[in-house]
């Protein structure tokens, strides 16, 4: 695929990223989730700590880093609150309750909608095109393979017609490969079933409780004035009543923009 396009004064976020690797008879993986984040939920957050003890106890991978890419606004969803505001809500949340996980602003401030396969290859070259990877303990510099990281739900939208081309799902699917996260009402392996092919590159994490949280949920709550404390971290939280967002669904994409 061809280069992506930059995003001027922009820096790859990195201070997380494990540049020597733990163990060098693993396979350093990257993992990328990409959504709208709006606003990020403890799910969202949580996405990422059910697939490490995925890898760690049934793949030969090791996990470098993980990073949240949220949407750019270009992206037509109901309840999508400008960039600005995703990526800062993203950026509170990773910094206060992980010490791992980043945010990445490249595909926000896009100007146009950039497709999951070139926001993945976005990854692939800042890492191992720019950095060269990681280094092992021995000191050889080794690739970094980026994955996405995903819901069931996403991954069902991946044998629909029309939403995903079939070159995209190629190079997602067969370059990078997915970890996708079982979510309550979605029929993981019939979603997987049309995906058979790449099925060597798609790793089923089930989550062992069960939490639906969505951001719709979040939304509703909100514009009813109900709590969402314990939903979403409190600084997100504090965040959203500070600048007033999300009171009105209908003028988010809008009255929300800085
Ligand atoms: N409860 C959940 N269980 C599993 N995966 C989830 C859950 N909530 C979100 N995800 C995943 O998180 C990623 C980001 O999704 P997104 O930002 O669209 O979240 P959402 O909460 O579903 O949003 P919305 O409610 O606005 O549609 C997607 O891959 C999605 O499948
Ligand atoms: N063809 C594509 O690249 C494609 C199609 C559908 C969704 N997506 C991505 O999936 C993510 C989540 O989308 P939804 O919020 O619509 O579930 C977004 O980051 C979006 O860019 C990508």
């Amino acid at each position: 695929m061809s280069r992506p396009p930059s995003v001027p004064s922009y820096t790859f976020p990195t201070h997380r990223f494990r540049h020597v690797q733990r163990d060098s008879s693993r396979t350093p993986i990257v993992l990328v989730a990409c959504g709208s984040f709006s606003p990020v939920t403890y799910l969202h957050l949580r996405m990422f700590e059910m697939a490490v003890d995925h890898v760690r106890q049934n793949t030969e991978f090791e996990i470098v880093g993980g990073y949240l890419s949220p949407v750019s606004d270009k992206y037509v969803k109901p309840g999508l609150l400008s960039s600005y505001h995703r990526v800062k809500m993203c950026a509170l949340a990773s910094e206060e309750t992980s010490s791992w996980l980043m945010v990445d602003p490249w595909e926000a401030f896009q100007p146009e909608y950039q497709r999951t396969a070139v926001v993945l290859d976005h990854f692939d070259h800042e890492i191992n095109t720019v950095r060269g990877g990681v280094i092992t303990a021995d000191g050889e510099k080794r690739s970094v393979r980026v994955m996405l990281l995903a819901g069931s739900d996403l991954i069902a939208t991946m044998s629909e017609p029309g939403v995903w081309s079939p070159a995209d799902l190629e190079h997602i699917l067969g370059k990078y490969g997915a970890l996708i996260i079982e979510r309550a009402g979605t029929d993981v392996s019939a979603a997987t079933e049309a995906l058979a092919q790449w099925r060597h590159n798609i790793y089923l994490v089930p989550q062992m409780i069960f939490n639906d949280v969505s951001s719709t949920k979040v939304r509703l709550f909100l514009r009813r004035g109900l709590s969402v404390r314990y939903l979403t971290p409190s600084c997100v939280i504090d965040y959203i009543e500070e600048n007033g967002l999300y009171l009105d669904e209908a003028d988010a994409q809008t009255s929300a923009k800085r």
